[in-house]
């Protein structure tokens, strides 16, 4: 099947193709119900049950693609919609808008030197060698460093490699690289210690700001649902109207708790949604405050604000 012509009329979504953030990026699309098959080494994939069309795509690209309004939305990290509009004319403005924080794929992109080395600012690099895949980002942070509003008159020499940055200072090419920190073990195994942070990261959901299709606010929403449903659990107990008020300030819920009577008289049941990082002593500081029969469950979709 020629995909290129079916392609008319649906929401064209871009996905990472590879690396970190595909697999997430893969989970959120199935926790929003879209439902497709790809084709062995094809890049476009029809969704079956909505006018959409997946377009997986090198994360880096992405936000080219969404910026010039080829392709409605997509899931990237901030960095690389941060490089694309810093490698913008001056005066142009980005055609790509940030609708939401995904709260996957967090690293910082960061200035790094020799550990063993004597520098220990940013600015100790001017006029030496820089190497990096993030040339945009890294040639305004230095044009800011040294006052230069043209780029060309630059002393730091800013160097492009697509991949192991972290080896340009050992092989001698670089004096500091800009590159993405994320456990840091790939900096501390090449003997690097990160002295500035250029941009924190996370995965976004972006959105063109030419689009016009009506889906795209929809899946936007669905996306939302997830991403809530994935950082909540739902805690319910059972607790005596007495210690009602301490329980309910232990979990005030998104809105408010829901209280419920129970057939025992001065008993109610409590249910709230908590965040699931904190739901173990949100259950200590219950029990504490007197409440029974505590339950924690899954929350499978949701659609709130
Ligand atoms: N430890 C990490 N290292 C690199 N990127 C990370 C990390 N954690 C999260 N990310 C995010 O994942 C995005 C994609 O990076 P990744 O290296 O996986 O892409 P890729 O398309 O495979 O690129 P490449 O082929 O250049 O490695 C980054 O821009 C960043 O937002
Ligand atoms: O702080 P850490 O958890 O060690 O992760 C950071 C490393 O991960 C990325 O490289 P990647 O593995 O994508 O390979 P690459 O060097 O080829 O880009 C990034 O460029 C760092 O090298």
């Amino acid at each position: 099947m020629d995909l290129v012509n079916h392609l008319e009329g649906r929401l064209l979504f871009a996905i990472p193709k590879k690396g970190r953030l595909q697999q997430a990026a893969l989970d959120l699309i199935s926790g929003c119900d879209i439902q497709f098959r790809r084709e062995t080494r094809l890049d476009i994939a029809l969704v079956k049950n909505l006018p959409i069309a997946l377009i997986f795509l090198p994360a880096a690209d992405i936000p080219t693609f969404v910026g010039e309004g080829r392709v409605d939305i997509g899931i990237t990290g901030r960095d690389q919609v941060a490089e694309h509009d810093a490698s913008l004319p001056a005066g142009e403005v980005s055609g790509v808008t940030e609708v939401l924080d995904l709260g996957f794929g967090s690293c910082k992109l960061q200035v790094q030197v020799p550990e063993k080395g004597d520098m220990l600012e940013s600015k100790q690099l001017v006029g030496k060698n820089v190497v990096t895949s993030f040339t945009s980002l890294a040639t305004s942070f230095f044009s800011q460093l040294e006052g230069v509003s043209d780029p060309s008159q630059l002393k730091t020499k800013i160097k492009f490699v697509g991949g192991s940055v972290e080896a340009a200072c050992a092989l001698g090419v670089a004096d500091g690289i800009v590159d993405l920190v994320e456990s840091g073990e790939t900096m501390r195994a090449a003997g690097l210690k990160a002295i500035d942070t250029v941009v924190e990261s996370n995965a976004v959901l972006v959105k063109s700001k030419n689009t016009t299709h009506e889906l795209a606010e929809l899946i936007t929403s669905r996306i939302r649902g997830v991403i809530v449903a994935q950082k909540y659990v739902l805690c319910q107990y059972n607790i005596n109207r007495e210690q009602l008020a301490v329980a309910c300030a232990i979990t005030p819920g998104k809105r408010a708790a829901t209280i419920t009577a129970l057939e025992e008289p001065n008993w109610v049941a409590v249910s709230a949604m908590v965040e699931k990082k904190k739901i173990a002593t949100v259950m200590d500081e219950l029990i504490k405050s007197g409440a029974e029969d505590v339950l924690v469950l899954k929350i499978q979709n949701t659609r709130t604000e």
